[in-house]
């Protein structure tokens, strides 16, 4: 089965490029203003265009407003939301109907009982992204470079459609892989030489180390 990676956090064409070099299917660009990963929409509408046919350009956002989501929407026309609030299900239906589009809500988990939450999203919710909670103080819901206990994933309904999220990066992703074996992997700071600042070379690397977690349980 093809294994869904997401590069997010993308800013500059370099680190696009890689993304795209390695075989990203989905690109994530960040509308929250506290994050180091921060991009302007009209900026990533022109990053974006690199990834047409390529991967799918994916806008993450944090309980932002219709206004915010609809200048969002119209600069860089994702293929995708990624709701990394608090949004309710009733939220992530009146927006995925607002913009036509398909839906990923990030939810946060430490422990099995979080993947309850998952509950009230299935029929509404397209995808789901399991990230770490994040750390005491963080101004940040994702992108804390932090990684949850992947067992619990084993608890989760087979049907339910998700990326791994949360401090993955080259060293840890085959450990992952074979813990959880998720429909999808999402990874930010782990390709990164300092907060915000993605290193082409490492997410050459963190492909590679993917292929070979891979090559490693066909063989
Ligand atoms: O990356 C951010 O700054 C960010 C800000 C606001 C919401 C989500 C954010 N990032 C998401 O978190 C995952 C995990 O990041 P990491 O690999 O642990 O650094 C990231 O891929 C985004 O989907």
């Amino acid at each position: 089965m093809a294994l869904d990676i997401k590069i997010c956090g993308l800013k500059t064409d370099g680190a696009l490029a890689a993304a795209l070099a390695g075989g990203a299917s989905h690109v994530g660009f960040i509308f929250f203003a506290k994050s180091p990963r921060y991009v302007e929409p009209a900026e990533a509408g022109r990053l974006r265009e690199a990834a047409r046919g390529k991967a799918k350009a994916v806008a993450v956002t944090v309980d932002a407003s219709d206004a915010f989501l609809d200048e969002i929407v119209a600069a860089m026309q994702p293929d995708m939301l990624q709701l990394h609030g608090s949004e309710t299900p009733d939220r992530v239906a009146e927006l995925k109907a607002r913009y036509n589009l398909p839906a990923m809500k990030a939810l946060s988990v430490s422990e099995a009982a979080d993947l309850e939450r998952v509950k009230p999203f299935i029929g509404i919710a397209d995808h789901f992204l399991f990230d770490a909670k994040p750390p005491k103080g963080s101004e940040l819901p994702g992108g804390n470079g932090v990684a949850f206990d992947w067992h619990i994933l084993a608890g989760l309904d087979a049907g339910v459609d998700y990326m791994l999220s949360g401090g993955l990066n080259a060293a840890n992703i085959g450990d992952a892989l074979r813990l959880a074996n998720p429909p999808g992997i999402d990874i930010s700071s782990g390709v990164e030489s300092a907060p915000g600042v993605k290193d082409p070379a490492l997410i050459e690397l963190f492909f590679r180390a993917v292929r070979a977690a891979r090559d490693n349980r066909a063989a």
